[in-house]
C-alpha cells in the first residue's frame, strides 16, 4: 500500500532500516479478522460461525462474523480485531468490580469487560458522541449485559460527578489509528507528520480527567491502535511525570505482546512495562499499544470516596404491581438481589448494584431495560429477551432457521404446534432473540422495527 513519505521516513529513523523494512512490508499483508464468543449467553457456542482457530485471548477466535447471522443478532459473537482483544485481557475484569470504560463505542472493550464481570459489579460505559453512544447501547443490549450504565458524556463531566469512584478506568483513546491503515487505506491519506501530536493533545485532555476517576489503589488502563510514540510511550512518560501517584505495572505474558520502547520517549526504564503488538512480530493482528497503571493508595484512608447512593426514581406502587403481575404470569425468574428497579418516564430498568449518584450526567441506559408500562399492562423489552436465559422464562418457542429469518424480517411466524397465548420468548440455538405474542398458532412479531433485515 502507498504510505506517506513522511511516515516511512519516521519509522526508518525510529526503528532502523532492517526492522522498518519488515514493519513497512507488513502493511501489504492481509488484514486479520477476529471475534469473541459471549460467555454470558445460555449457549455460548455459535450456531453458524466456525470456531476453528483460537487467538491468545480467552473467548477469542480468528475469523469473520456475518452481521446478518443469528450468532451476531443474538449476541453470541462480537466481531473484534484480534490485537484489540488484548486490552480486555489486560483489564482483567473480576466479578464485583466497578469499571469505567471512558471512550467506549462501539463497545468491543466494554463487552469484553462485561464478560469478565459476569453480571456482578458495575460497568459504566461512556461515549462522547451521541450517535456512537446509541450504537454502544445497542451492542451492550445485544451482548445481554445486565450491569451496565451507558452514558453519553464528556470525561470532564463524569470526573466532576463521580471522582475517585472506580476500581478500573479504561481509556481506549481516540488516536491516529496507524494500526487501522491496512483495514482502511484511506486512513493513511489522512496522516500528516503533525497528526500524532494533534491526537496527543486530545489524549492528554482525556487522561487529565481519567486520572481523577480512579480510586486510590485502583488502576488506569490506556490503549491506542497506533504506533506513534507521541501517543504511546511519550503519553505514558507525560502521565508519570505529571501524576507521580501513578506507576506502570508489568503486563501479563501474552503471545505477541512485547515491551514498549522507552527510547521512543524520555528513556524512563519503567516505560518498558507498557506493551506493544506489532504486525511484523505478532502472528496475526493489526497492532496496539497497551499500558496499565496503578494509583498509589493514599495513606489517609478518609480521602477514599465512599460510594454515594444512586439518585433514581423508583416505581410507584401501581406500576410495581403491574411489573410483579407480569413477572408472575410469565414465570420470569430474575434472581433477587440488591439491584433496584428504577423508572425513566414509562420505562422500567434494573439498575446495577453499587451505582453512584449520576446527577445530571446524560444517561442512555440505566442498567437492564425490563420493559414499558402501558395503560394497565406491562410489555417486556427486547433487552430483557437478550439478557435472560430461556430457562428463566415460562413461555418459550424455539425457532427453526427459516422461522428465525421470518422473525428478524418482521413477519408473523407460523408455529409448528399451537402454543399458550401471551408474551413468548423466541429463541434460536438456545438463546433469546426477542419477544413476540402468541395468538393461536402464530407468533406476532416483537423484533424492533429499526433492527429488521432480510436474512
Ligand atoms: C478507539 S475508539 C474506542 C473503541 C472502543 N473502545 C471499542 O473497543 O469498541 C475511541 C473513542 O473515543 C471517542 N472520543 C473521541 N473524542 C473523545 C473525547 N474528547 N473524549 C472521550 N472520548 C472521545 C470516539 O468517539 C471513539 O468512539
Amino acid at each position: 500500500m502507498q504510505l506517506p513519505a513522511g511516515y516511512t521516513e519516521k519509522y526508518r529513523t525510529l526503528m532502523g532500516q532492517t526492522e522498518a523494512d519488515a514493519f513497512l512490508a507488513s502493511f501489504d499483508q492481509p488484514v486479520h479478522h477476529g471475534f469473541r464468543i459471549n460467555p454470558l449467553k445460555a449457549n455460548a457456542i455459535p450456531h453458524v460461525t466456525p470456531l476453528t482457530e483460537p487467538t491468545a485471548i480467552p473467548n477469542g477466535y480468528f475469523g469473520k462474523v456475518n452481521g446478518h447471522s443469528s450468532d451476531h443478532v443474538t449476541g453470541v459473537v462480537y466481531g473484534q480485531e484480534p490485537s484489540a482483544m488484548y486490552v480486555g485481557a489486560i483489564v482483567d475484569a473480576q466479578p464485583g468490580e466497578r469499571i469505567l470504560d471512558l471512550c467506549a463505542a462501539p463497545g468491543g472493550k466494554s463487552t469484553q469487560i462485561a464478560a469478565g464481570l459476569q453480571q456482578q459489579g458495575l460497568l459504566v460505559t461512556n461515549e462522547i458522541f451521541a450517535k456512537r453512544a446509541a450504537i454502544l447501547a445497542e451492542n451492550i443490549e445485544r451482548f445481554g449485559v445486565e450491569n451496565a450504565v451507558v452514558l453519553n458524556e464528556t470525561p470532564a463531566h463524569i470526573a466532576k460527578q463521580i471522582p475517585a469512584f472506580f476500581d478500573k478506568v479504561v481509556v481506549d483513546a481516540p488516536c491516529s489509528g496507524e494500526g487501522m491503515f491496512r483495514k482502511d487505506p484511506a486512513a493513511a491519506d489522512y496522516w500528516t507528520p503533525a497528526y500524532p501530536a494533534e491526537c496527543a493533545t486530545r489524549q492528554r485532555e482525556i487522561l487529565t480527567e481519567a486520572v481523577k476517576l480512579v480510586r486510590p489503589g485502583g488502576q488506569l488502563i490506556y490503549s491506542t491502535c497506533t504506533f506513534a510514540p507521541e501517543e504511546d510511550e511519550q503519553m505514558m512518560a507525560w502521565l508519570l511525570a505529571t501524576y507521580p501517584e501513578f506507576e506502570l505495572v508489568t503486563l501479563p505474558e501474552l503471545d505477541g505482546l512485547e515491551p514498549a520502547r522507552p527510547q521512543w520517549a524520555n528513556g524512563e526504564p519503567s516505560l518498558a512495562k507498557a506493551g506493544r503488538l506489532f504486525p511484523h512480530h505478532m502472528t496475526k493482528g493489526e497492532g496496539h499499544f497497551l499500558a496499565k497503571l496503578v494509583r498509589h493508595a493514599e495513606t489517609d484512608e478518609t480521602k477514599t470516596k465512599k460510594a454515594p447512593r444512586a439518585n433514581f426514581v423508583h416505581p410507584e406502587p401501581a406500576a410495581l404491581k403491574l411489573w410483579h403481575a407480569f413477572a408472575e404470569q410469565q414465570h420470569l425468574n430474575l434472581p433477587t438481589d440488591d439491584r433496584q428497579l428504577v423508572v425513566f418516564g414509562d420505562q422500567l430498568y434494573r439498575l446495577p448494584s453499587d451505582s453512584p449518584v449520576f446527577g445530571r450526567l446524560h444517561i442512555i441506559r440505566p442498567g437492564l431495560h425490563l420493559g414499558t408500562f402501558k395503560k394497565n399492562r406491562f410489555e417486556p423489552a427486547f433487552a430483557l429477551a437478550l439478557a435472560i436465559r430461556p430457562d428463566q422464562y415460562g413461555r418459550t418457542v424455539a425457532l427453526t432457521d427459516a422461522q428465525w429469518a421470518r422473525y428478524v424480517h418482521g413477519d408473523v411466524v407460523n408455529l409448528t404446534e399451537p402454543a399458550e397465548a401471551g408474551w413468548t420468548l423466541a429463541t434460536i440455538n438456545g438463546n433469546g432473540v426477542g419477544f413476540g405474542k402468541v395468538v393461536g398458532q402464530t407468533l406476532k412479531n416483537g423484533f424492533p422495527k429499526g433492527l429488521r433485515f432480510q436474512a
